[in-house]
């Protein structure tokens, strides 16, 4: 190691205490790992304190001793998190503007010559990717203050050479630069869309949606090649396969440059596509039917406005914070809640028994969304008594269904969760067994879940996928002793400051990064 001998002690000391967190979590004295390890107890206790310099071959004896990768090498920059369950929480919290509008936004500023300011756009990493994709093609940006109010300003015209194919095979919303392009590109190549490992999301729905307005798409090695045969445009309603949320957002921002009336059947109705409709009305695109299955869009052949537009806040962040207080049994107001995208959730809820207290309802800053504070009481929950399933938007939310698991998992009685969508979603649910939970998998797509549970503390790796990751570090709140949360960068895709804003409410967690 060439590190100051400074860092070298602070080193140790982190992997001392991370060797002591591992120990009590298999429930060993110091004097057992001594043993196992063929050393003795007080070597032990320097190794804890971090008085002792440490052989690689040391910490491999030590990880398989404690069943637990100690170190993790080889993957710079990975974020960990330790935390001291129990503590209750309180006080109160806003929630921040959705990654999903956030990310459908930056791609429709691509329709616009102009420039577009958008209002305290959550810092996510899946933000920052979409950034960093349209900064490779030229587009210049600039967070112009502590708010998080975010500046896009095109290029004359769009380098499409030299995409950022790093960036961009990270995130799935690659896949709604397609609808911008089209209008001004007869031929162009994207990566392939990345994002959460969910198992199988077909893209093909947005080859449907889009081959009416010229696209033609082929698959090559890594990449999409993009032909358009301009002059092409709908001659009839485009009904879509299914009710996607980035397909109808796809679809619309194909439309709100192709000249004339466009209609779009079988729409997602979702939160995300209406803000996208509110920016895009803003920007002179006639838009009919926001918030519901059908939309007349008048397309404008030439955008150029400059536009300050403010999405709305993200209902599955609420949906987290809320599930934070109903873990820890504790009473939190969540603030700006878009609780016109949260009511079956909440009537869900009430029906499992739990407590709360909603304020009157106010409007969001785009002048549109329905927010309110909504005050969680401690509340004694029991299992609903028909099955917990998603459906398209105004369906229960698919994505706050791994909260569902977590909440029925501190219920009373027998909860079936299941996750008809995504293939593989579910089965990262049974991570919460680590913690004491019994979620027995059924199928890929089914988990029964019962409860109550007696959580206690564990080491887990975050899994591949942000909500699974979210609901286990919340489980964590709540589980008796310490919990090492491994790997949390997927958390940092779709949540700004998580860890920070949950101990602003007095959850004890504490960041650490790789030794
Ligand atoms: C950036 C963004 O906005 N991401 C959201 C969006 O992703 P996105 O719109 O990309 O979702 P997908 O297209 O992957 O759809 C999710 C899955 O649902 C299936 N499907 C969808 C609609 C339908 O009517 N029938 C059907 O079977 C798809 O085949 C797929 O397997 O919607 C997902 C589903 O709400 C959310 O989890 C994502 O957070
Ligand atoms: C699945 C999700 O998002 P994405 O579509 O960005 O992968 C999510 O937000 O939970």
């Amino acid at each position: 190691m060439s590190d100051s001998p400074g860092r070298t002690e602070d080193h140790l000391r982190r992997i001392g205490t991370l060797i002591r967190d591992a120990r009590k979590h298999r429930g060993l004295t110091q004097a057992q790992l001594a043993d196992s390890l063929g050393t003795s107890q007080s070597a032990v206790n320097r190794i804890e304190k971090g008085q002792q310099n440490l052989s690689v071959e040391m910490l491999t004896r030590v990880s398989d001793a404690l069943d637990s990768q100690i170190v993790s090498l080889g993957t710079p920059g990975a974020m960990h998190l330790r935390v001291h369950g129990g503590a209750k929480l309180s006080g109160a919290i806003d929630v921040k503007t959705s990654k999903n509008a956030g990310v459908a936004l930056l791609c429709a500023s691509l329709l616009n010559r102009g420039r577009t300011v958008l209002r305290r756009v959550a810092r996510i990493e899946e933000v920052n990717r979409i950034l960093e994709v349209l900064e490779s093609m030229g587009v210049r940006y600039r967070w112009l203050n502590a708010d998080n109010d975010l500046e896009i300003v095109p290029p004359a015209e769009l380098d499409l050479s030299r995409v950022n194919a790093d960036a961009a095979r990270r995130t799935r919303s690659i896949i709604m630069f397609l609808g911008p392009l089209l209008h001004d590109h007869p031929q162009f190549a994207l990566p392939y869309a990345g994002g959460c490992d969910l198992g199988t999301r077909t893209v093909e729905p947005h080859m449907i949606a889009l081959r009416p307005f010229g696209l033609a798409v082929k698959a090559t090695t890594g990449e999409y090649q993009a032909s358009v045969d301009e002059g092409v445009r709908p001659t009839r309603p485009i009904v879509l396969t299914e009710r996607g949320d980035t397909v109808t957002e796809n679809a619309i921002m194909a439309a709100a440059r192709s000249e004339g009336v466009t209609i779009i059947r079988n729409a997602s109705s979702n939160y995300m596509v209406q803000d996208l409709c509110f920016y895009l009305q803003k920007l002179g695109v006639n838009i009919d039917g926001v918030g519901t299955t059908t939309l007349k869009i008048e397309g404008v052949r030439h955008i150029d406005r400059d536009v300050d537009y403010s999405p709305a806040e993200d209902p599955i962040e609420a949906m987290s914070l809320i599930t934070a207080a109903i873990v820890t049994d504790s009473e939190i107001t969540v603030r700006r809640v878009p609780i016109e995208f949260l009511e079956i959730e909440l009537a869900v809820l009430q029906e499992m028994g739990l407590q709360y207290r909603i304020s009157e309802e106010y409007l969001a800053a785009n002048g549109n969304t329905r927010l309110a504070d909504v005050t969680v009481l401690p509340s004694v929950l029991h299992a609903p008594i028909d099955k917990i399933h998603p459906m398209p938007f105004p369906g229960l939310n698919l994505d706050n269904l791994p909260f569902f698991a977590l909440i029925a998992a501190c219920a009373q009685g027998a909860t079936l969760v299941h996750d008809w969508v995504y293939e593989k979603r579910a089965i990262y649910l049974t991570e919460l067994d680590k913690l004491g939970a019994r979620v027995t998998l059924m199928d890929p797509h089914r988990v029964l879940i019962e409860g109550p549970t007696h959580w206690s503390g564990a080491e887990v790796i975050c899994p591949p996928a942000l909500r699974p990751a979210v609901v286990i570090l919340l489980a964590m709140l709540t589980a008796k002793g310490t919990s090492v949360l491994r790997n949390v960068n997927v958390i940092h895709r779709g949540y700004e400051q998580l860890a920070e804003r949950l101990s602003e409410l007095g959850a004890q967690i504490e960041t650490f990064g790789d030794v």
